[in-house]
């Protein structure tokens, strides 16, 4: 009975101290027998160690017996192969991941090995399995990395980067474990679709994805779709439009919405909008199409900053990630959006091309039967992993206790006094030589402090928006003695801070110290940023420190809460508050921008689900396409005469192919076409939805019917390209008959749209429309 209490007691305990995670008690209760067989298997040669990790080679999940086993071999493989005997936290983390869990485990405790130990153990169990990393750097240090424990356990492992060539990627598609950051893995699907024979095809059938950094693959960029597009025209940005618009004041031209999200024209604005374009009647009918250009232009002038949202450089516009503030590689804003940006910073025009097809990273990762995780914040998306991908957060403890001393936010009154007391903060703790890192929220802050910084004496390293490979490099110095490194959110991320620098030399006077101190200079919008920052200190029991600075003149409080409770007050001298009141308005603000994330997501899925289904559909359809010779037998029923005036000719493997080009161009031209029409429905669903029913259904009352006529009007028109094809000395010219696939192609990421159409929003533009019309 007292046990029984005890383990209700552990339990409720869990639940209350870990809500939304499961409980891994029965793991824990493996680790014993995994310590006792310890020794038995130090004593194996190589190959013999091999040849047991061979035996576990089954077309099944393991049971008990076999996860013990693949954890003692695997900790003896990295211990040979690496020299680090895994801890038993990090075992817990790879049966975590073994049993389809989005395991917790803190930075610095050793996930890319724990991850690496479940990737060969799902292998051994003869499933294929992909390592899906956040950038193309990690994708290959890590398969590299762990290389040498990989051949121990007798499995194949490769990497995809975008250097490859095809051939070299369906080799490393070929190994049982391939490492890919999700950009790449997803453009490998989209490039797949396209493909016109069977050997062309890249990557195998989705069976099992581990995602590190999950959180935020998972659910910050689960709406970012990945986008590939083959050549048709040029953009033509609205340079006029651009040059007018340039010369718009805030509060006289045009105002904004307090979050940032919209921007429209005043009386004023528009008269003097009118007059520049030669006298143009903006509102009228025949003005409509100029409208919506000086409505994007004004977005583009108003709304997004250079050095914020993007930069410049190399005569190209390059998005940053705002949530990870780096440079955005491959990333650009939807069309008009991005020609508008490149208008008024007079670059030139990108290429927009044609959308051959599209996929959200959510619905690449939901083509996996299996998908687990790890990270360092995953509790706080518990709920989010759960709703979106039926995927539970499993807590890992850390190997040694966390001793980082997190102090309470230092709030003020204004951003200047914050700016002041982060100043002196730096100096002081420079002055006792322990490393800082300063987290910043964005590029341009980075570079303001880095120069500030430098006025005073005080030089640092500024990292953001450098290629990944650098940063790693660079964050890794960040434990150096008297080290100042200023750095964005999520610069140099995977990358071990090492007291006392990369090569550890100096580790014990560091330490002593009281090791690496991070500061962040504003809460992020979500707490879990906030964690991520932090935890860039204190890994592995290292001594450490993380404060966070905030002013209740923050853009998280401006954007999300600026009805601050009167009557707070702040010291005269240095603006500091020390009401909780202060603090209460910011902890609100950051639950309000998170739930307005939330919200903005289910919204995306709830559209972007219906697609992905018409997608899965006609995606089966093409496959028959490819494999069989279902377009030869369709051809042939519906044109039986010309079908074998072809065949006497060409004979039958050639025929077969001809169709099989025909009808899987029309297929993909078709489903492009449907895309876009897809998406002019999204946009201007909350219009013609305003007199009808909710806008997803009105969504769904256009779309279905739509994509019923999808697979007839492939047949249609196959046919009467086949009727039209001309045979020549060379064989049938299907150019001729129209069937002409993208001279070039190429893939890119769709930032967020950061004024999407949302309900809310269109009503807002609808308002401000009616407004005008009656000023
Ligand atoms: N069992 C072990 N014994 C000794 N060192 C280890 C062990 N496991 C991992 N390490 C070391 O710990 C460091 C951190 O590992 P790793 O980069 O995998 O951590 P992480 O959990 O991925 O951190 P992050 O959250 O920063 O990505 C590495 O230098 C690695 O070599």
């Amino acid at each position: 009975m007292p046990a029984l209490i005890s383990r209700m007691g552990k339990r409720l305990r869990r639940f209350i101290e870990r809500p939304g995670s499961i409980e891994l008690t029965h793991y824990e209760g493996l680790l014993p027998a995994i310590g006792e067989l310890e020794a038995e298997v130090e004593e194996l040669s190589d190959t013999e160690l091999t040849e047991r990790a061979a035996k576990l080679r089954l077309e099944a999940d393991f049971d008990d017996k076999q996860l013990i086993e693949v954890c003692v071999l695997g900790r003896e493989a990295a211990r040979r192969a690496l020299d680090e005997r895994a801890f038993d936290v990090q075992l817990l983390g790879t049966m975590g991941l073994l049993t389809g869990h989005v395991v917790q485990m803190e930075t610095g405790e050793g996930k890319t090995l724990a991850g690496a130990l479940a990737a060969a153990g799902f292998a051994l169990q003869g499933k294929r399995v992909h390592v899906v990393t956040v950038n193309d750097y990690l994708a290959r240090r890590d398969a590299e990395w762990m290389e040498p424990v990989y051949k121990l356990l007798g499995v194949t492992v490769g990497w995809v980067d975008p250097s490859l060539s095809r051939d070299e990627r369906r080799s490393s598609y070929e190994a049982e474990v391939t490492y890919g950051a999700v950009s790449e893995i997803g453009f490998d699907v989209l490039r797949d679709r396209l493909v016109t024979r069977v050997e062309d095809l890249v990557q195998p059938e989705p069976e099992v994805a581990i995602v590190d950094e999950a959180d935020s693959v998972l659910v910050d960029e689960a709406r970012v779709p990945l986008v590939m597009a083959g050549s048709v025209d040029h953009a033509v940005a609205d340079i006029e439009v651009a040059n007018v618009v340039r010369r718009l004041r805030l509060g006289l031209h045009y105002e904004t919405d307090s979050d940032g999200r919209n921007a429209w024209l005043t009386t004023a604005g528009a008269s003097v909008v009118e007059k520049a374009l030669g006298g143009i009647d903006l509102y009228g009918d025949s003005g409509s199409d100029r409208l919506a250009a000086v409505n994007v232009a004004l977005h583009a002038h108003a709304l997004l900053t250079r050095d914020v949202d993007y930069l410049v450089r190399d005569e190209k516009v390059q998005l940053i990630n705002t949530s990870r503030g780096r440079v955005a590689e491959l990333q650009r804003w939807p069309d008009g959006l991005q020609a508008a940006v490149e208008a008024k910073e007079q670059v030139a025009a990108t290429d927009r091309g044609e959308i051959l097809d599209s996929i959200t990273v959510q619905a690449l990762l939901a083509r996996y039967p299996r998908v687990a995780g790890m990270t360092g914040t995953a509790v706080a998306v518990a709920e989010q992993l759960r709703e979106f991908y039926q995927l539970e957060v499993a807590v890992i403890p850390p190997n040694t206790p966390n001793i980082r001393e997190d102090h309470p936010d230092r709030i003020f009154a204004s951003p200047s006094q914050k700016l002041r007391a982060i100043e002196t903060e730096i100096r002081e703790v420079h002055e006792t030589g322990r490393p800082i890192l300063v987290g910043t929220q964005d590029v341009a802050e980075s570079e303001e402090l880095a120069e500030k910084l430098a006025k005073v004496d005080l030089p640092c390293v500024v990292l953001n928006a450098r290629n990944d490979a650098e940063e790693a490099a660079i964050i890794a110095e960040a434990g150096t003695h008297g080290a100042v490194t200023v750095s964005t959110q999520m610069a140099g991320r995977g990358t071990d801070i090492r007291l006392g620098g990369a090569d550890g030399k100096d580790r014990e006077r560091v330490a002593e110290l009281g090791g690496l101190h991070v500061i962040g200079t504003a809460r992020y919008p979500s707490s879990r940023l906030d964690g991520q920052l932090r935890g860039r200190s204190g890994r592995q029991g290292d001594p450490g420190s993380a404060v966070f600075f905030a002013s209740l003149n923050d853009e998280l409080v401006l954007s999300n809460a600026p009805d601050v409770p009167d009557g707070i007050h702040a010291d005269e001298e240095t603006g500091e508050i020390t009401d909780p009141a202060a603090q209460r308005q910011i902890n609100h603000a950051q639950r309000v921008a998170e739930g307005v994330h939330l919200e903005i997501h289910r919204n995306t899925w709830r559209y972007t689900r219906l697609i992905e289904h018409q997608r899965h559909e006609l995606l089966k359809y093409r496959d028959k396409l490819l494999r069989t010779d279902l377009a030869a037998e369709t051809l042939k029923e519906a044109a039986k005469k010309r079908y074998e005036e072809f065949e006497e000719k060409l004979g039958e493997a050639e025929l077969e192919q001809i169709c099989r080009e025909i009808m899987l161009f029309h297929l993909d031209e078709l489903w492009s076409d449907h895309l876009a029409f897809l998406t002019d429905v999204r946009e201007s669903i909350h219009l013609r939805a305003l007199a009808r029913e909710t806008p997803l259904d009105e969504f769904h009352r256009l779309a279905i019917p739509e994509f019923r006529k999808i697979v007839p009007g492939i047949e249609e028109r196959s046919l009467q390209s086949f009727e039209e094809a001309e045979l020549t000395d060379d064989g049938i010219d299907l150019a001729a008959s129209g069937v002409r696939r993208a001279s070039s192609t190429w893939t890119y990421l769709v930032h967020d749209n950061p004024f999407d159409s949302d309900f809310e929003q269109t009503l807002k533009q609808v308002r401000n429309l009616l407004r005008r019309k009656k000023d």
